[in-house]
């Protein structure tokens, strides 16, 4: 659905240096810490943001699409961005229904009615979660293939969060369609993406399948002496202190089989980043 390679760009000591791919039926997250360069690379894939170097493919592996009916089947979210602030949702429906052929005008007022979004005040008095709201229920309403969706979660409280998790599934369920998801909030991606990848500094650290993060990864807390005798082979990163030493593992079962003595916990996608980006090398 979508592939980026070798995507370069400088701002002064920043670089962004990414490849990534985002499959067919796949919920794809980036997660990154504030300034890794997440929305960067968004608007870089949507030729918002010029290119130092790099290869971006979107729906190349999906047939010929002329480059009007590629803009059309590609959706984003931006929180810097988004609709004038004197239009009310009415005529958001209406702008829209001109502009996208493929517009559910009458599922688009239903989802902002079930939001208790009111359709006929300007957006200007919206809240930022009722902004953020409106903006996915609009990028998911006019059959878009593929959603980038930059932070949509910012602004919302905790049970919109749950809210806009269902309406991306609900938007999945066809199996032919695709989102690209940044956040820093990993609980966020945790639950909903099949696939993570992990930004610091403009560079992709860590791709894996949720699952395998789930299932495969672990964090091993040792004191100095059972970190010297441990077998260091399947050991990412590690973190010394004070009390001990913590490490990032790929091959939690193998430690929990050999090595009961040692605390191994599951860990979540937060624990991984952290020693991800601030671990030392074992
Ligand atoms: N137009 C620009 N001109 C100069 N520097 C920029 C510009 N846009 C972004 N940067 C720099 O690029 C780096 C990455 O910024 P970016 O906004 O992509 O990060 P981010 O991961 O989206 O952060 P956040 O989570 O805070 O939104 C930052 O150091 C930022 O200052």
């Amino acid at each position: 659905m979508l592939k980026v390679r070798g995507l370069k760009k400088n701002y002064g000591d920043f670089c962004l240096d990414v490849s990534l791919e985002v499959k067919k039926g796949y919920i794809t997250g980036l997660i990154g810490r504030n300034g890794a360069g997440k929305s960067t690379l968004f608007k870089a894939i949507m030729g918002l943001v010029k290119m130092d170097d790099g290869d971006i493919e979107v729906f190349n592996d999906e047939g010929f699409y002329s480059e009007i009916e590629k803009k059309r089947m590609l959706g984003a979210v931006f929180s810097d961005s988004g609709f004038s602030q004197y239009f009310k949702v009415k005529e958001i429906a209406s702008l829209m229904e001109s502009m996208y052929p493929k517009f559910d005008k009458n599922g688009f007022l239903e989802r902002c009615k079930a939001w208790e979004l009111p359709l006929n005040k300007s957006i200007k008095k919206f809240s930022s979660g009722m902004i953020a709201k409106l903006k996915i229920i609009a990028v998911t309403s006019y059959g878009a293939r593929l959603l980038i969706l930059d932070e949509p979660t910012a602004g919302l409280d905790v049970v919109a969060r749950r809210d806009m998790a269902d309406m991306i599934r609900e938007y999945m369920m066809d199996g032919e369609r695709s989102v690209l998801i940044s956040s820093h909030i990993s609980g966020d991606i945790e639950g909903l993406c099949d696939d993570v990848y992990l930004i610091e500094d403009g560079q992709i650290l860590l791709h894996e399948e949720t699952d395998t993060i789930r299932d495969g990864y672990g964090i091993l807390k040792m004191t100095y002496d059972q970190y010297e005798k441990i077998d260091k082979e399947f050991l990412l990163k590690i973190k010394k202190e004070k009390t001990g030493v913590i490490a990032l593992t790929d091959r939690r079962n193998y430690y929990e089989e050999n090595y009961s003595g040692i605390v191994i916990e599951r860990g979540n996608v937060d624990d991984i980043i952290s020693l991800m980006a601030r671990g030392d090398e074992k």
